[in-house]
């Protein structure tokens, strides 16, 4: 059996770097969906590519080209539905081809498109190379921030991305994403810490049904700070920030030392970490659970999520590749739209 579609709608996933393992999750994911219990999805991909793939892991698997996301929910008991790619992508696992580059941007711009349309529940995105589309000319950091411009370019209202890793043990949001460490006391503003704090509280509530979300601020110094003899952020920016959030009536403590927040008692007294930087965040959240984590991105009208990991090249086409946190990406994806479309209906 395989979970029921949210809203008669399928989950549209983007195929990713095809040297990575993005191609081996998703046709293993097919294969499995009745084990795991996964809703409908669709992939939008180079179908030849697809079929090399397939043969090299020795999955048996009927794969079929479809016109319309609307197609996909009849054929996924029986076949793997795909929208095939006007760009195509060559199966050479572990090696990047520059040409692949446009083949893996049309695949996330025509996923987002369906979603936003409203002809996919749920985007879920498989890992990208991110030298390999800078190299194309792509500019932006990750996905994060190409979703946030596809979203405003087709709503006309402005988007503010938050990345939130989310895991059985931990969820962790870096409030500044991929940039240089020596920029981030440059980026980090009171202003960004309070924007960032207000999406994830309302996400937590809309999307994940907590009713008062408990938010916990790094600091971003070494034990924060150490009353402004390490640093003095977390006086002058990260503490006003939680003075502002709280008088949004939003639950909140901090800035706190990085090193002794994670630990287990620690982690009970909140639901979402709110860090200072990339690895701060990811750090823990990878290391607690490299295996379940999803990455969820917040402010977006669509949901959004993605595997904890990156394109692991060197699994690709070897059949090594777990696939435990793309299916927590596709369930929680699933879950998230139900929890929308529930509240959308009440
Ligand atoms: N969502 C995304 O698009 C995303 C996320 C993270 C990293 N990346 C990109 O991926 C590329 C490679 O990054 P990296 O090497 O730092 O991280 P990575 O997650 O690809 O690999 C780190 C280590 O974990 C292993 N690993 C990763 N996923 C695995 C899986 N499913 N099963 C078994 N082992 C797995 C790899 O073999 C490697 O040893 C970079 O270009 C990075 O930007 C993309
Ligand atoms: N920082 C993310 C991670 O390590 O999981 C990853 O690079 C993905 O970023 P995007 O979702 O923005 O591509």
């Amino acid at each position: 059996m395989t979970s029921p579609s949210v809203a008669g709608l399928p989950l549209a996933v983007s195929v990713g770097e095809p040297s990575g393992i993005g191609p081996d999750l998703v046709l293993t994911c097919h294969r499995d969906r009745a084990l795991f219990n996964l809703a409908p999805f669709f992939t939008v991909a180079d179908v030849d590519m697809l079929q090399s793939r397939a043969a090299r892991l020795g999955i048996d698997i009927s794969i079929a080209a479809i016109d319309r996301p609307e197609d996909a929910v009849a054929v996924f008991p029986s076949a793997l539905p795909v929208l095939p790619l006007e760009n195509r992508h060559e199966d050479a696992p572990g090696a990047t081809n520059p040409a692949n580059a446009a083949g893996t941007i049309e695949s996330i711009e025509r996923a987002t498109r369906y979603a936003l349309e409203g002809r996919a529940a749920a985007l879920v995105t498989a890992p990208i190379e991110k030298k390999a589309l800078y190299d194309a000319g792509f500019d932006h950091p990750g996905h994060t921030e190409f979703l946030a411009a596809l979203c405003q370019r087709h709503s006309g209202h402005s988007v503010q991305p938050v990345m939130l890793l989310t895991g059985p043990e931990l969820s962790s949001v870096p409030v500044t994403i991929h940039i240089p460490l020596c920029d981030v006391p440059k980026a980090l503003t009171t202003e960004l810490v309070v924007s960032t704090g207000r999406i994830v509280a309302r996400h937590l509530k809309r999307d994940f049904g907590i009713a008062q979300p408990r938010l916990a601020v790094a600091g971003l110094n070494p034990h924060a700070g150490e009353q402004g003899t390490m640093g003095r952020e977390d006086i002058e920016i990260v503490a006003p920030a939680i003075e502002r959030l709280r008088k949004d009536g939003i639950t909140v403590h901090g800035p706190l030392p990085a090193d002794t927040m994670f630990h287990a008692e620690a982690r009970r007294t909140y639901d979402v970490a709110l860090c200072m930087y990339h690895d701060q965040a990811l750090i823990p959240v990878k290391t607690l659970g490299f295996d379940e984590s999803v990455n969820v991105t917040l402010g977006l009208p669509i949901i959004r999520t993605s595997p904890d990991h990156g394109t692991a090249a060197a699994l690709a086409g070897t059949g090594q590749a777990r696939t435990a946190s793309f299916i927590a990406a596709l369930t929680l994806a699933s879950r998230m739209a139900a929890i929308r479309a529930g509240s959308a209906g009440a």
